[in-house]
């Protein structure tokens, strides 16, 4: 059953502009959530990921929005900076025909350039936790005039350690609002924060058979550590992957595989914390624009990014948190494209990958790493498919007089072999060391994000100041 945006009941400025951005049908989370958020409820919203949530929330915002209010109407907070930029581009997109405008607001970018965009009263701001806070202590954000909040990746701002930042800005913003919060992943410790913060939340959740989405073929390959790398570069020579992402465990894992990835010919580049924000931005966009192939990245990408070419996901590094998995493969698949992920297992990680299977309730198949020899007959193909194509399309004739003349002296399968020799691509066995990573550490007690731990619906505040520490690392 589909559900139109008119049968939404929204203003026709606002269907208008979901037509002109190709939004013909709302998605199931939108249907079921929509309604009630513009009843005013407070509502916990659970949906796979790349199903169009954050419309789910954005739409209801810019429809209840007034444009003759002179205050800020409505807060999201986000757990990353980059998803500041992109939701608040996105909410931009929907609000533009009515005139409502979104600004995003995060750490790393001058405060001062903030400041004076916020004079210019935008009706949504969107922002990262610890920015905001700061912000609002400085009174350059005001919360008085605040009718709806939206937390989204509530449960990764929690694990971040975000969790005072957080009750800090609900505490500060008046009782009477409203209060979305959004993810594709809800663990028991949300529903507690949701309780205190929200009033008689209605919940939502878009029943599914596997808590990631069907459209993403899901395959692990098995490896030792030292056959890592050489497996990744067989592995995206031979699927030939539109736009990768591929997620390392550490910054400085990140830092070696772009620059072997580098060395070896690829087009790539890194994300992770240490990077200036200007940097982050370029490389994002760089992503985007298909300027590069493929971004290494720690999981500071794993959430809600929304780039539609990403075609393949490459899990370098295992992690132990099945919802951290989620999310990462989640970068591909989205609005009802197909996907791919690839997660790398070493012997002693199995365990590892059959507790993600059972937390996500889907088995990975499991594959093999392509031989040299099999990339080699992948590279030929492609040259030969390329070629065949250049003649299909019929961009070629500037070279039919050279090629007569050639033909005078040559035979055909001698210039034809050499020309696709010119055009294949020869594998690159430059030699790339990559430093010898532990693999997954031992789950212990203290570790938030340790399975147990959420089964128990226990949590470890103490840690969280630590935690907090890593999280500046981690974002
Ligand atoms: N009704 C719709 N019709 C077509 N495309 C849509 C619709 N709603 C959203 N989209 C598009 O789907 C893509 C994914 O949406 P979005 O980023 O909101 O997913 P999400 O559910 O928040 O995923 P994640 O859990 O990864 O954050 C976006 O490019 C968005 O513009
Ligand atoms: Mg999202």
């Amino acid at each position: 059953m589909t559900t139109s945006f008119s049968e939404l009941h929204l203003s026709t400025t606002l269907q208008y502009a979901l037509e002109k951005m190709g939004f013909t049908e709302a998605t199931p989370i939108q249907a079921q959530t929509i309604p009630l958020a513009l009843q005013g409820y407070d509502v916990l919203g659970q949906a796979q990921t790349g199903t169009g949530k954050t419309a789910a929330f954005g739409i209801p915002l810019i429809e209840t929005a007034s444009l003759e209010e002179e205050q800020i109407q409505s807060l999201v907070i986000t757990p990353t900076r980059e998803l500041a930029i992109q939701v608040a581009e996105e909410l931009n997109r929907i609000g533009a025909a009515k005139g409502i405008r979104s600004i995003p607001i995060y750490g790393g970018q001058d405060i001062n350039r903030q400041i004076r965009s916020l004079k210019k009263r935008p009706q949504i701001i969107v922002g990262t936790p610890g920015r905001l806070q700061d912000h609002i202590q400085r009174r350059t954000i005001r919360l008085q005039g605040i009718q709806q909040v939206v937390l989204d990746e509530a449960d990764e701002m929690l694990q971040m350690g975000f969790r005072e930042e957080i009750e800090a800005i609900l505490s500060r913003i008046p009782s009477e609002r409203q209060v979305l919060l959004f993810s594709a992943t809800m663990p028991n410790d949300i529903r507690a924060l949701a309780k205190k913060f929200m009033n008689d939340p209605k919940e939502v959740k878009i029943k599914a058979k596997s808590l990631t989405i069907a459209n993403i073929k899901q395959a692990y390959i098995e490896v030792t550590p030292r056959q890592k790398f050489d497996a990744l570069c067989n592995l995206i020579d031979f699927q030939r992957p539109e736009l990768a992402i591929v997620f390392g465990r550490t910054r400085r894992r990140v830092d070696e595989l772009v620059e072997g990835l580098s060395k070896r010919g690829y087009s790539v580049e890194g994300l992770h914390g240490d990077y200036s924000q200007a940097h982050r931005d370029r490389v994002i966009k760089s992503l985007r624009e298909g300027r590069i192939d493929i971004m290494v990245a720690t999981d500071v990408a794993a959430r809600g990014l929304d780039i539609s070419n990403i075609s393949h996901i490459y899990n370098f590094d295992l992690t132990h948190d099945a919802e951290i998995y989620v999310h990462r493969i989640g970068r591909t698949g989205r609005a009802g494209k197909e996907g791919t992920s690839v997660t790398f297992v070493t012997p002693k990680e199995r365990d590892d990958l059959r507790n993600i299977e059972r937390v996500i309730k889907k088995k990975m198949k499991k594959i093999q790493v392509p031989s040299a020899k099999e990339v080699t007959v992948g590279h030929q193909l492609f040259a030969v498919n390329e070629l065949i194509n250049v003649a299909k399309n019929k961009q070629h004739h500037q070279f039919i007089d050279l090629a007569e003349k050639l033909l005078e002296e040559n035979d055909a399968v001698t210039l034809l072999s050499a020309a696709l020799k010119m055009i294949t691509k020869e594998t690159d066995q430059t030699p790339v060391q990559i430093s010898h990573d532990s693999g997954l550490r031992k789950r212990s007690s203290n570790n938030k994000r340790s399975s147990d731990n959420r089964r128990k619906g226990k949590r470890n505040f103490s840690s969280s100041r630590r935690q907090q520490r890593r999280n500046k690392a981690y974002s």
